[in-house]
């Protein structure tokens, strides 16, 4: 009798184990080939019978999830499927986002994620492998990021504590979606495995009472923990992350503005690691300033440069400028002279109150100006200034006014202006109001995806200022060269390797390349990139060639 149960338990036993296995590929996103498992596999991995009889081609499966993600009507719904897609078969889900990828960016991406976030309660799904770490359970970090990467080999990992998201402001737990959102693009974009990245939500509370006060919030219901306890978990992460995954690169995305530029002073001459606000905007805005004086034929050095918002992004973008600046020759106290701040207290002078140590160096001094207590608005500010170069970095939309952009332009012939608030609500004007107000002559860079604009029988091709044109190529780049460091000569190399790939002689010539290019370009600046790290000696293990480098890590989304 017993024996006979114990017959019949083993086999139980091995049929579950079985089921399981089968099951256990089929539910493995980055094994899971669905209705393409051939014969053979099915065979082999026990699936007979428990897929349709129709063997498919990755094709047939791409074009099928294709005709899907058109049937459904919003950008939201469009979104949902494709992070279900995403859930289900990683390689069919970039095999498809490389096929459409100027379409699945804004989708995938910004400014459809910005809605993501806002709805995530509501719409949660599958966290996409991201890992949740709380400020309340520092004991759990280690046990976190091995259970949310199950043994796998991580060399990226970009991490938000969701206190800035874009200009939308703390958004909790919510905010896990932008570092699955910016992953993504890293590997439309580069190539980099999506089996080797992880996603990393910080949830030290939230601020946001809308969430707080939501039953449905899924996040630490409490008050952002601030300061030092806050820096102290900081610590304890990355030391948990550089023993865990010590080859790992290390991207800080939408931290709050106290504490993104604190953190990347901190660790950046000590990990591979950068902060995407700061240093991947500004690099990307920096390109695109490059590429407008190849199509002005004007010369950096004598711009005059107008931060309107200068918190983390533009502070960022104001010391890639000036750093720039001074490699093109101009003393420190020259190229600090080119530069304007206006933040929410207007023109920021040396006896400003409340002003950033970022914001400190760039400070005017009062006695410059006849009317400087009249300083307080952007309109002000503008007239007095005459800037050619003006960014938006604020938050607010639609600052840019009509009156603000044709007083720029009256004195200015190629006027340079950057809306790049995200997301499209939050931007400061319009491309195609630009154009108008300016009679074709701005050139443009905006941080949302912006259309042609068709204005007097020109084409003009906006180019879209968003770090995911930069970030991509240099991460990847940072991952295939073993980088121990992230240093300004590399990231010098990697923004001219992108500034200036513009077609100058074309009437309403973008400032930067397209987004339809972005596979091309990103590969160009992994290259440059891969390529400094080693001259700087910076690899942790020997690269003999670079480029081969960056194309041996490339992956490819096919089974
Ligand atoms: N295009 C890109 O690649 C890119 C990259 C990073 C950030 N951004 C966008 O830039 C914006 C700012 O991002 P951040 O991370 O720097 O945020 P932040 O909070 O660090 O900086 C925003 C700054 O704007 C200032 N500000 C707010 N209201 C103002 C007003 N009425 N007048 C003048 N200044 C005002 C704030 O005081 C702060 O200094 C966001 O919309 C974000 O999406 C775009
Ligand atoms: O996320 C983006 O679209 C760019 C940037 O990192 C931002 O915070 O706005
Ligand atoms: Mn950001």
């Amino acid at each position: 009798m017993f024996k006979e149960e114990l017959v019949k338990l083993s086999k139980n036993l091995r049929s579950v184990i079985f089921m399981l296995k089968s099951y256990e590929v089929l539910r493995n996103p980055f094994l899971n080939k669905g209705t393409a498992f051939t014969k053979e596999e099915r065979e082999e991995l026990g699936l007979i019978g428990i897929l349709p009889s129709k063997v498919q081609t990755l094709e047939e499966q791409t074009e099928q999830a294709y005709a899907q993600f058109q049937s459904k009507t919003s950008p939201l719904e469009k979104r949902i499927f494709l992070m279900n897609l995403f859930n289900e078969n990683v390689t069919l889900f970039y095999h498809l986002m490389d096929q459409h990828v100027v379409e699945f960016m804004p989708v995938v991406y910004d400014p459809v994620v910005a809605d993501s976030i806002e709805q995530y309660n509501e719409i949660y799904t599958n966290p996409q492998h991201a890992a949740f770490l709380s400020i309340d359970h520092p004991e759990d970090i280690e046990k976190t990021l091995k259970n949310a990467t199950d043994g796998r080999d991580i060399r990226l990992i970009v991490v938000t504590d969701a206190e800035g998201i874009l200009g939308m402001g703390d958004w909790g737990v919510n905010g896990v979606d932008i570092a699955v959102g910016k992953l993504m693009v890293y590997t439309a974009a580069a190539g980099i495995n999506p089996a080797q990245v992880l996603p990393v939500s910080i949830d030290s509370g939230t601020n946001n009472q809308k969430l707080i006060d939501d039953p449905m919030y899924l996040g630490n219901r409490h008050a952002r923990v601030a300061g030092q306890p806050f820096l102290d978990f900081i610590d304890k992460f990355v030391e948990a992350q550089q023993k865990a995954f010590p080859e790992a690169l290390l991207h800080f995305e939408d931290f709050g503005r106290a504490n993104a530029q604190v953190i990347l002073d901190k660790y950046k001459n000590e990990i591979a690691t950068f902060n995407d606000d700061i240093q991947g905007t500004g690099m990307i805005v920096l390109a695109a300033a490059i590429g407008a004086m190849k199509i002005s034929k004007q010369e950096l050095k004598n711009q005059k440069f107008l931060t309107f918002g200068a918190g983390t992004a533009g502070m960022g973008i104001a010391n890639q400028i000036f750093t720039e600046l001074v490699q093109e020759g101009l003393t420190e106290e020259e190229a600090r002279k080119r530069f304007y701040l206006v933040d929410k207290q207007g023109l920021l002078f040396s006896d400003t109150p409340d002003l950033t140590p970022a914001q400190k160096p760039f400070t005017r001094d009062r006695s410059e100006f006849e009317n400087a207590e009249e300083l307080t608005t952007l309109a002000a500010v503008v007239k007095a200034v005459h800037p050619t170069v003006m960014v938006g970095t604020s938050t607010q939309p639609g600052t840019f006014t009509e009156e603000i952009v044709k007083e720029m332009a009256a004195h200015t012939e190629r006027p340079l202006i950057f809306p790049l608030s995200n997301p499209t609500k939050l931007a400061e004007a319009k491309a195609e109001d630009l154009i108008k107000w300016t009679d074709g002559k701005a050139l443009i860079s905006t941080g949302i995806p912006a259309a042609d604009v068709e204005y007097k029988g020109v084409t003009y091709h906006i180019g879209q200022g968003n770090n995911a044109l930069i970030y991509p190529g240099l991460g990847f780049g940072l991952v295939a060269s073993t980088a121990k460091l992230l240093t300004q000569e590399t990231i010098s190399a990697a923004i001219h390797a992108l500034g200036g790939l513009v077609d100058a002689n074309v009437d309403g010539a973008a400032v930067l390349p397209p987004v339809s290019q972005l596979t091309k370009f990103s590969q160009i600046i992994a290259e440059a990139t891969a390529e400094s790290v080693v001259a700087q000696g910076l690899n942790r293990e020997d690269i003999a060639d670079a480029k081969k480098a960056v194309a041996d890590m490339k992956w490819t989304p096919e089974y």
